[in-house]
C-alpha cells in the first residue's frame, strides 16, 4: 500500500518515551546488580552461532555454564579462595559466584577417591582435562601418553587441585625464556584454541566479544608462559593441540577473563541485553498483568469488519482506536462523537482533546500503552507485517492495555496473531466476514478508451503524473467532471473530494485515485479501473501485490452505496487474468509469516552508552545488523532513518535522542524541500533559537498542477512543524495556533485549486501524451528549490548541499540496484 504522505507517511515517531513500560524494564529486573559475571540465575539462554565443528559444549543454557565457570571454587578446598578472589579484582558478589561449587565438581572435590573409584574409566575429554589440570596444577604425574586417556588415580587428585588462581600464584616462580620447541608448543596448542569456533562460541556465552576474545586469548597465551613450571613445561609438551585440550584450556580461561577482563565482559553484557529484542511482549508489564481478550475480525474489504469492532468500542465505558492513516482516525473521531460518545482524536501532528472524553481514536504509532481502556480496535492488523512500519502493530498488540481488543484485517495475520497471543497466554476469538456484494472482474476491459467512463467509475494510478494526466484526458473528452485522490494530497482534501464525488448532486461523478483510496474511506464506485497493476517503487518497477490489488478493487460496489455488485477491470485488456488471479487468491492464503519489531528509544540509548564516541547512523546501523530477535519477528527497515541520521551528524549540539527524533520525522525523503527544512529546523533547535514557523499560505490558490505541488509540499511543512511542536519544548516552537490556521487556509486553497483546476488541453483530443506534454508536465515530479519560497536558512547552502547529496546518494543506489 502506497504510504500516504499526509497521513503516517513512516513511523509518526517515537512512543511516549519514559511515559510508558520501557522494553528494557524486564531485562533491567534481569540484570541489574553488583554482579560483574554472568551469573547462573540472571543470564539469559543464548543461542550463539555454532561456528566450529568442535561441539557446543558451552552453547548449552547459561546456566549451565555459569555454575561451570565457578570450578575455581576448589580454591575454597584449599582455604585460599578470599584472597585469591581478593586479588583477582572479582566484586565481592563474583567471589562469592565463584566461590560456589558446581555439582558436578563439588563432589569431584569432596571425595576424589571415591569418585575415583567408582569411576575407572573416564571420558577421554574428561581424560584431557586431567592432563591440564595436573599441567596447571605444576606436576607431570597425569603425562601418561600422547592420547591423554590419564584416568588413573593420580590424575584425578592432580585434578581436584588445580585452580586458576594456582597458576596465577605460580608468578615469578615460572620460567619466563621457554626454549624454541616449548614455546612452538605452546603457540600451537594456543593456536588451536584461539581458532577454535567452537571455544569463540563459549566465550560469547561468557560475554567476550570477538574482538575482546581476541587480545584476551593472546594474553592468556602470555600469561601461561610466564607460569611455566618444569612441571608444567613437560606436561605440556604431551598435548596435542585439539578440541579436547581447547576446552581445558577453556576451563582455565574462563577465571582468567573474570579477573583481567571483567569490565569488558560487563560491557559487552550490556550490549547484548540491550540488542536482545526476543520475547518482546515481556517489554509491557502493565498488558501482561492483564487477561486480555482479542477478536480477531477478518474478511475482505465491505463486509462489516470495522463495523461491528466500532459498535463494540462505542458501546464499551473507555475505548481507543487505532488505526494506520490520520484520514481513518479523523473519520472514527468524527464517527464516535457524533453518536454522543466523546471521542479525542490524537496523530502526530494534532491534539484535539474533547472534555470529558471516554475514547481516543489515533494513528498507531501514537497509541498510549499506559491508559488502560475496557474495549480497543487495532484497524488493519495485517501491516504488522509491513516492512517500516510493522513494529506499532507488533507494539500495540503485545502492550495496549485493553480488556477487549478488536483486530481487524484481513485474514492473513491470522496464524500470526495466534501465536503471538498464545506466547502471552492469551486467546483468539475469530470472527470471519464475507462482502455485503458480490464483486465481479469485467472481462471486457474499458472499451473505448478513457472516453468510454462512466458516471461512478474510479481509475487507479499509481503516480501523480498520471492521475493529473487521466483527469486532464477525461475532462477533455467527455462531460464527466473528476475528483482525484492521492496520497500527497492533505486528509482533509482527500474527504471533500471524496464527498463531492459521493454527492449525487455535486456534478463531479468520475474519481482518479493513486492507492490511498485502499484504506479508510467510504466511497460510491461503481467499477475500479486499474491503469496498471505495475508501479515505481524505489526506482524500479513492481507489480501491484495481491493484498493492494484486493483492497482497492474491493472499494467497488460498497454497501450503503448506490450499486448492489463492484466491478473491477484494467485498460490494458491483458493484466485481466493478473487481476482475476489476485482477486481469487483465498484470504487465509495470504501470510504476514512475520511481525515488525524495533528497538525502543531507552534500549537504543543503553546500547549507545556501551559504543562511546559512535554517532547515531552507526549505533543504528550496528544496532539493526546484530541484534537478537525470535523466527516470527523480523527487523522493520530502517534505511531511511538512518540516511537522514547522517545528514543530521553535520549538525552538532543536538543529543543523541534529539537526533533520533529528528530522524523519525514523517517526511518524503525524496522531496528536497522537505529534507532541508528539517534541516533547517534541527539546526535551529541545537542553537536552542525558537523556531518560528516562518510560511504563510499563498494569497491565491493554484491554478496549475505545479502550483499544486507547491503548496502539498508546503502542507507538508508546517505539518513536519507542527510533528516536531509536539515533541520538543513548546517554548521553542511559538505560536502553533498560528501553524494551525496556515495549515487550515493550505486546505481550502488546495480544494478550490482542484475545483478550479484548468489543464490546458488540446481540444477535445484523447491523446494521452499530447494532452500531458499541454498540461505542462515535465519528466520528474517538480521538486527543485524553487517551488516555493522558503525561510532563508532553510534555503541556506550548507542544508541544501546536504539535502541534494542525500538525492545523489539516492540516485546511485537505485542505478546501482538496477
Ligand atoms: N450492520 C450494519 N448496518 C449498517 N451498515 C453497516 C453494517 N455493517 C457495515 N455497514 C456499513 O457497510 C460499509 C462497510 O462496512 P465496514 O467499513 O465495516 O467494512 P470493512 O469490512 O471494515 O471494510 P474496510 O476494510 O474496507 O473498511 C460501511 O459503510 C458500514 O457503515
Amino acid at each position: 500500500m502506497e504510504l500516504d504522505a499526509n497521513d503516517a507517511s513512516g513511523p509518526e515517531g517515537p512512543p511516549p518515551y519514559g511515559s510508558q513500560a520501557h522494553p528494557s524494564d524486564d531485562l533491567r529486573a534481569r540484570y541489574e546488580g553488583p554482579a560483574q559475571v554472568p551469573s547462573s540465575s540472571t543470564l539469559p539462554r543464548m543461542s550463539v552461532p555454532d561456528l566450529g565443528h568442535e561441539g557446543n559444549r558451552w552453547t548449552r543454557p547459561v546456566t549451565t555454564l555459569a555454575s561451570s565457570v565457578h570450578a575455581p571454587a576448589l580454591v575454597t578446598s584449599r582455604g585460599n579462595s578470599s584472597n585469591a578472589a581478593n586479588t583477582s579484582g572479582v566484586s565481592p558478589r563474583s567471589k562469592r559466584k565463584l566461590s560456589q561449587p558446581r555439582p558436578g565438581l563439588a563432589s569431584q572435590t569432596a571425595s576424589s577417591d571415591a569418585a575415583s573409584r567408582k569411576k575407572p574409566k573416564t571420558a577421554p575429554q574428561d581424560a584431557s582435562k586431567h592432563v591440564i589440570a595436573s599441567i596447571v596444577a605444576g606436576t607431570n604425574s597425569a603425562a601418561g601418553g600422547t592420547d591423554a586417556a590419564a584416568d588413573d588415580t593420580a590424575v584425578q587428585e592432580l585434578a581436584a587441585k588445580i585452580s586458576f588462581e594456582q597458576i596465577k600464584a605460580a608468578e615469578g616462580k615460572g620460567y619466563r625464556h621457554l626454549g624454541p620447541q616449548d614455546a612452538v608448543h605452546l603457540q600451537n596448542l594456543m593456536k588451536s584454541f584461539s581458532n577454535s569456533g567452537a571455544i569463540r562460541n563459549q566465550a560469547l556465552a561468557i560475554y567476550a566479544s570477538n574482538e575482546v576474545f581476541k587480545e584476551a586469548s593472546f594474553q592468556f597465551y602470555k600469561f601461561l608462559r610466564t607460569k611455566m613450571t618444569p612441571e608444567l613445561r613437560g606436561a605440556l609438551a604431551q598435548l596435542r593441540p585439539g578440541a579436547a585440550t581447547n576446552d581445558q584450556l577453556f576451563d582455565l580461561f574462563v577465571p582468567y577473563m573474570f579477573t583481567y577482563y571483567n569490565d569488558e565482559l560487563a560491557s559487552y553484557k550490556v550490549i547484548v541485553s540491550t540488542m536482545d529484542l526476543r520475547r518482546p511482549h515481556l517489554w509491557y508489564p502493565r498488558a501482561r498483568a492483564m487477561k486480555r481478550r482479542f477478536i480477531y475480525h477478518a474478511g475482505p474489504t465491505n463486509s462489516g469488519k470495522t463495523y461491528e469492532a466500532l459498535q463494540a468500542m462505542n458501546a464499551a465505558e473507555s475505548g481507543l482506536y487505532v488505526g494506520p492513516l490520520r484520514l481513518l482516525a479523523m473519520e472514527v473521531f468524527d464517527e464516535t462523537n457524533s453518536q454522543g460518545v466523546y471521542c479525542d482524536l490524537i496523530t502526530g501532528q494534532e491534539r484535539k482533546l474533547v472534555p470529558g472524553s471516554s475514547h481516543s481514536s489515533c494513528t498507531v504509532e501514537m497509541a498510549n500503552l499506559n491508559k488502560p481502556v475496557d474495549v480497543a480496535i487495532i484497524d488493519e492488523i495485517q501491516m504488522i507485517g509491513d516492512e517500516f512500519r510493522g513494529w506499532a502493530w507488533t507494539r500495540v498488540l503485545q502492550g495496549l492495555p485493553a480488556q477487549e481488543i478488536h483486530l481487524c484485517g484481513d485474514a492473513s495475520a491470522i496464524k500470526l496473531v495466534e501465536q503471538l497471543a498464545s506466547e502471552m497466554g492469551e486467546t483468539v476469538e475469530i470472527k470471519r466476514y464475507e462482502r455485503f456484494t458480490p464483486l465481479h472482474v469485467d472481462h471486457k476491459g474499458l472499451i473505448g478508451g478513457l472516453q468510454a467512463v462512466k458516471a461512478g467509475d474510479c481509475i487507479v494510478a499509481f503516480s501523480r503524473r498520471a492521475i493529473y494526466t487521466i483527469k486532464a484526458v477525461i475532462e477533455a473528452c467527455t462531460d464527466h467532471k473528476v475528483c482525484i485522490i492521492y496520497g500527497g494530497l492533505p486528509p482533509e482534501t482527500r474527504r471533500t473530494q471524496a464527498r463531492l464525488f459521493n454527492d449525487p448532486d455535486s456534478g463531479y461523478n468520475i474519481l482518479v485515485a493513486s492507492d490511498a483510496i485502499g484504506m479508510g474511506l467510504n466511497l460510491n464506485i461503481r467499477r475500479i479501473i486499474f491503469q496498471t497493476l505495475h508501479k515505481f517503487a524505489r526506482g524500479t518497477e513492481v507489480s501491484v501485490g495481491t493484498s493492494a490489488i484486493k483492497q482497492i478493487a474491493g472499494r467497488a460496489g460498497r454497501r450503503n452505496s448506490a450499486y448492489s455488485q463492484g466491478l473491477a477491470t484494467c485498460i490494458n485488456r491483458k493484466e485481466i487474468p493478473s487481476l482475476q488471479e489476485a482477486l481469487e487468491v483465498a484470504q487465509d492464503a495470504m501470510k504476514t509469516p512475520h511481525a515488525g519489531i524495533l528497538p525502543e528509544w531507552d534500549q537504543l540509548e543503553r546500547f549507545a552508552g556501551q559504543l562511546p564516541g559512535q554517532a547515531l547512523p552507526a549505533v543504528l546501523t550496528r544496532f539493526g545488523a546484530e541484534a537478537r530477535i525470535d523466527g516470527t519477528f523480523f527487523f522493520c527497515q530502517q534505511d531511511g532513518v538512518i540516511e537522514l541520521a547522517q545528514l543530521l551528524e553535520r549538525i552538532e549540539g543536538l543529543s543523541l535522542n534529539d537526533r533520533y527524533i529528528f530522524c523519525l520525522a514523517p517526511i518524503s525523503r525524496r522531496n528536497i524541500q522537505m529534507v532541508a527544512a528539517l534541516l533547517h529546523y534541527a539546526k535551529r533547535y541545537s542553537e536552542q533559537r525558537a523556531i518560528a514557523l516562518g510560511l504563510e499560505a499563498p494569497a491565491e490558490a493554484p491554478t496549475t498542477v505545479g502550483g499544486m505541488a507547491q503548496l502539498e509540499t508546503l502542507h507538508q511543512i508546517v505539518s513536519l512543524w507542527l510533528w516536531l511542536s509536539f515533541r520538543f519544548p513548546e517554548a521553542l516552537f511559538p505560536d502553533r495556533e498560528h501553524a494551525f490556521e496556515v495549515l487550515e487556509t493550505i486546505v481550502e486553497q488546495l480544494d478550490e485549486g482542484l475545483r478550479e483546476l484548468s489543464i490546458p488541453t488540446a481540444g477535445r483530443s484523447n491523446n494521452p501524451d499530447a494532452i500531458a506534454r499541454l498540461s505542462g508536465f515535465k519528466s520528474k515530479e517538480p521538486t527543485t528549490r524553487s517551488i516555493i519560497e522558503l525561510p532563508d536558512a532553510v534555503a541556506s547552502n550548507f542544508l541544501l548541499e546536504a539535502a541534494e547529496r542525500l538525492a545523489a546518494q539516492r540516485s546511485q543506489r537505485s542505478m546501482r540496484s538496477h
